[in-house]
């Protein structure tokens, strides 16, 4: 069962947190295999590359239409009423079914990322994801002929690609805003250390105090080696290719897809050392630079008397 906030009996309990956080590494590495299947597909990142979205009236970007129709019907089956979800989309309908009854754990906020996150996925991470698939799709144009280096990146899986890119921003956006679950769990359990520097704004002092090296280091060397596993193809009966066999070029050559990367260990390490670590910091300090709004002075004097705060019924 999906243990997350809701389930777990101890929600602010930054283990079960980290927990979370390590769970969606598996996630996000597998949700970018299978975007890393198709070819980078520039088109669908463009506005107005599609006429028949144009004529629908609709000026974003193949993708952003992909987020807009399945945020619509998400919306509608109450999924953005959950404090770990967070749309692209904006103005969506409201639920057709009453919101879940959820503790309020976090304070209320209105913070929402994911414009950076589209941002950075669409370009840096997805030309990133499927050079492989690109390159392969070049080789095999030109072997029939095709010159034009236009075509070279587009295989025309324009839906199953969307697809893919939906299911990764999704799972990156409950990555990074999951930084306000943990700031939470930080600031309560040492709410003396952060209200100076909430009261007196100091972004760079509240970042420091949410930083911790080890984790990091740990995260990343945990990727390193989950994507050394998951990331190559398998041979026939399971087995892992040779150390040093996988076909780091991908030149297309190869007989088999055997030792073939289907991501590799530069593509996921440059996503989170980049882009989900530095986004998921500045979540946790934005977080806590609105942790006392509207709250009175009596309320923050109390907070500090009291060490364990309670969560508010
Ligand atoms: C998420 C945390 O806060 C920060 C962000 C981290 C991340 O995005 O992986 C890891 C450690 C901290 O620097 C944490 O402390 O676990």
């Amino acid at each position: 069962m999906l243990q997350n906030f809701v389930t777990q009996d101890d929600p602010l309990n930054l283990d079960n947190i980290r927990a979370t956080l390590t769970r969606l590494e598996d996630t996000i590495i597998f949700a970018l295999i299978e975007r890393a299947q198709f070819a980078l597909n520039p088109r669908m990142y463009e506005r107005g590359a599609f006429k028949e979205l144009v004529e629908q009236g609709f000026d974003g970007t193949w993708l952003e239409w992909f987020l807009q129709e399945t945020e619509t019907f998400h919306a509608k089956a109450r999924r953005y009423t959950s404090p770990d979800e967070h749309p692209f989309t904006k103005n969506l309908p409201d639920p057709i079914i009453p919101p879940l009854s959820i503790p309020h754990i976090l304070h209320p906020n209105n913070i929402n990322a994911n414009p950076s996150i589209l941002s950075f996925y669409t370009r840096a991470i997805v030309p990133l994801v499927t050079r492989h698939a690109t390159r392969e799709l070049a080789s095999l144009k030109r072997s029939h002929g095709k010159n034009g280096p236009e075509e070279f990146e587009d295989d025309g899986n324009y839906g199953s690609a969307a697809i893919a890119d939906v299911s990764v921003l999704q799972v990156i956006s409950r990555r990074v805003h999951y930084g306000k679950f943990v700031s939470e769990s930080k600031f309560r359990s040492d709410p003396a250390s952060f209200v100076p520097h909430i009261l007196k704004p100091n972004p760079a002092a509240l970042e420091a105090l949410i930083t911790k090296p080890a984790v990091e280091r740990a995260l990343l060397a945990r990727i390193g080696k989950k994507t050394s596993i998951y990331g190559p193809e398998l041979g026939p009966d399971g087995e892992l290719p040779a150390r040093g066999s996988i076909d780091g070029n991908q030149d297309g050559k190869g007989e088999t897809n055997v030792g073939k990367w289907r991501v590799d260990v530069e593509s996921v390490r440059e996503l989170y050392e980049s882009w989900i670590i530095p986004l998921t910091k500045e979540v946790e300090v934005e977080y806590l630079l609105h942790r006392l709004d509207d709250m009175s002075d009596v309320e923050i004097a109390d907070l500090l008397e009291s060490k364990d705060v309670a969560i508010k019924a």
